[in-house]
């Protein structure tokens, strides 16, 4: 079977500020196949950002092999659509303009058919009022809604999503997290997904993958047996609290290599 993401025998070495080396990720094997969802979890500093930036080419390993589609993965990739942890949005345009900004700046201009998706995508997040104001004037929530929705202007193949919801409420929170999930079973793309959230990333997975601390490698790889479509029932199902039991468990003892 044809893989979207291929990562072999990754390894990240960085320079720390005093020049001593910082081995981030060793030796991390990981295949997605297409239109999967994957959550990534595991301690602060395990190296799930750096993944993120490995896929999307935003950097380049220090040794091992990414392939997107196949492919090496040499410079950032038009069809990987990203979200960050913070909205990164351009604050002198209006809201609409910053989920339209990736056409203008790719192709000098926005159709009309750009604008309508990004009217659609507003709305899909709840800001339909607010498509004229600067980021400025909304919460950092409400902006986070903002890029998730410029993330998917492009209706990429991939989607990267560092913690994207991790700036929410709560309740805000589970429902972009069902939000999500309507918009990938609409149009299904190949997610790789970050949190410290053991109920989101089951809630959303098709497989978790459980990383261990410096250096970060892949502890374990869990499939999600939940079935689909998802929703609040879903919370309440045994299997759920089984499963987010035993990974909680797995996730904070310290297990010897
Ligand atoms: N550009 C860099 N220069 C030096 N060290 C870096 C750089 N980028 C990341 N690191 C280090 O690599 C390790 C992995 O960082 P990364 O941000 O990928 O972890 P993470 O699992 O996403 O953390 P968190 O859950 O806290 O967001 C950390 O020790 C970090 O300090």
């Amino acid at each position: 079977m044809q893989h979207v993401i291929d990562l072999d025998a990754l390894t990240q070495t960085f320079r720390s500020s005093d020049g001593s080396p910082v081995t981030a990720l060793q030796g991390v094997d990981l295949h997605l196949r297409r239109h999967e969802f994957v959550s990534l979890i595991g301690p602060s500093g395990c190296g799930k950002s750096t993944i993120l930036r490995l896929i999307s080419g935003l950097l380049l390993p220090s040794s091992g092999a990414v392939r997107v589609f196949e492919q090496p993965v040499t410079e950032p990739r038009d069809d990987i659509g990203l979200v960050f942890q913070k909205p990164t949005l351009l604050p002198w345009l209006s809201v609409l303009e910053n989920i339209t900004f990736p056409m203008r700046h790719k192709y000098g201009r926005v159709s009309p058919s750009d604008t309508a998706r990004a009217q659609e995508l507003l709305a899909m997040v709840g800001l339909s009022d607010f498509s004229h104001k600067r980021p400025d004037e909304l919460s950092g929530g409400m902006q986070q809604r903002v890029s998730i929705a410029r993330s998917l202007l492009h209706d990429p193949d991939i989607l990267l999503m560092d913690e994207p919801f991790s700036a929410l409420d709560a309740l805000t929170r589970d429902e972009m997290s069902f939000e999500l999930l309507r918009i990938w079973n609409e149009r299904p793309k190949t997610v790789v997904f970050v949190t410290h959230s053991i109920q989101e990333a089951l809630l959303l997975s098709d497989r978790i993958v459980v990383m261990s601390a410096r250096p970060g490698r892949v502890a374990d790889i869990i499939d999600v047996p939940l079935e689909r479509p998802r929703n609040l029932a879903t919370l309440a199902d045994p299997v759920f609290t089984r499963m987010a039991n035993d990974i909680r468990v797995q996730v904070f003892s310290r297990k010897p290599d």
